[in-house]
């Protein structure tokens, strides 16, 4: 198939992933998890991820394909599920983005099919 244009490909990614941020209205997943908030968490999560990294993936062209995108969205679902323990609000969290976020993911993914 031809290369789907880049410019449109990233305006869709962005806009993906604005629908993901705002659901997650307390913002764990917004930037990167900090050493003061948890301090083993970098012996434990060997590839963290947050929405402001994907963000910077997103405008430096490093998601060349939807299912890259959705690479790292699951690693930021993975790494909380793995961090937290399943009775806390981060774990719970975590749960409710992986089943809200993955209708997003799908419904981008029929977008660039039918573009793409
Ligand atoms: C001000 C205290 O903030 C945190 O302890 C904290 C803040 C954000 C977090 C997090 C912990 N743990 C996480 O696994 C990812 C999802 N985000």
């Amino acid at each position: 198939t031809i290369e789907m244009q880049l410019q449109p490909f990233n305006i869709l990614l962005r806009n993906t992933l604005d629908q993901l941020v705002e659901r997650d209205p307390t913002r764990i997943f917004a930037e990167p998890v900090s050493v003061e908030e948890a301090p083993d968490y970098f012996q434990v999560i060997k590839h963290p991820m947050d929405f402001s990294t994907m963000r910077s993936k997103v405008t430096g062209h490093e998601y060349r394909t939807i299912d890259e995108f959705e690479k790292d969205f699951d690693l930021v679902i993975k790494n909380c599920m793995t961090y937290n323990s399943k009775d806390t609000v981060f774990y719970r969290a975590a749960v409710k983005l992986r089943d809200m976020g993955g209708a997003v993911i799908r419904n981008a993914k029929r977008i660039v099919e039918k573009i793409g």
